[in-house]
């Protein structure tokens, strides 16, 4: 089933074309991972895939109604430091308002989703703790706790791993495979190549604002890829654990 249809997107912001005729679509059972150099567009391209920001073109999210929105896909943006210092249970909980009426108290099967979002990112310890006194990458990980817990067909996520150490790197990137496991489907930004290379069933290559390859990771990370979209070198190969993707240097 399709979660997200893009056709034709164009994004120019002050009068600069940052998105050109970008098309794609995404069916549950993908994560799907979006990889580009600094500036390429990945999350001009999230943005105006969710309708936050004007763009010419067709998109499946864009054009629902907010309320539809909320219930049909999750967003984690780039900026993620939580000023408000609401308790990390609570702040969860806001991911089940697209589903209740206004002043309803929330229902024993939605705090059972607040629980399982918590428990799934590790935030036990900290669930009566104000969110704003989390560590970065603690706030990071309440967020896409948060966006668990909105239970949505579609997850969308820019760059969550940034910021996370290499277990929660590991782990959120399993969440999100789960996810896709389970009938759903993930988008995420990312800068490791590795970890797009091990956790991602299908990469989408940006660069320029252009798509420059959509396929499977083995068919996307190929070295003449990766030197025209980063001018980077890279070594590859596959271990009885999976791939395994180390850049190596700058061509
Ligand atoms: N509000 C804005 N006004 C003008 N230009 C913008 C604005 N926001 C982003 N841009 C430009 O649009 C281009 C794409 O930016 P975008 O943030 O989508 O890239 P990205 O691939 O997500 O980059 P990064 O990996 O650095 O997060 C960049 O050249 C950026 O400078």
């Amino acid at each position: 089933m399709s979660v997200l249809s893009v056709r034709n997107l164009s994004v120019t912001l002050r009068n600069r074309p940052v998105l050109r005729d970008v098309s794609f679509e995404i069916q549950t059972g993908e994560f799907v991972g979006l990889l580009g150099p600094n500036g390429a567009g990945k999350s001009s391209l999230m943005r105006a895939a969710l309708g936050l920001i004007p763009a010419q073109g067709h998109s499946s999210l864009a054009e629902m109604s907010a309320a539809e929105r909320a219930r049909a896909a999750a967003w984690m943006p780039q900026s993620r430091e939580i000023a408000w210092p609401i308790p990390v249970e609570r702040l969860v909980a806001l991911g089940r308002l697209p589903h209740l009426p206004q002043g309803l108290r929330l229902p024993p099967g939605d705090q059972a989703l607040v629980d399982q979002s918590i428990e799934r990112m590790g935030l036990g310890p900290f669930r009566q703790r104000a969110a704003s006194r989390l560590s970065g990458g603690e706030q990071a990980r309440a967020l896409i706790a948060r966006a668990l817990a909105q239970d949505t067909p579609l997850l969308m996520a820019d760059e969550p791993a940034a910021g996370l150490d290499p277990a929660h790197q590991i782990s959120t990137m399993e969440v999100f495979a789960s996810l896709a496991a389970e009938g759903r489907a993930a988008l995420v930004s990312l800068h490791d190549l590795g970890l797009a290379a091990r956790h991602c069933t299908r990469l989408i290559l940006l660069a320029e604002g252009s798509i420059l390859a959509d396929g499977p990771p083995a068919e996307v990370l190929t070295p003449d890829l990766m030197a025209r979209a980063f001018g980077i070198s890279v070594w590859h190969e596959i271990t009885a654990q999976g791939p395994v993707f180390q850049p190596l240097e700058v061509l």
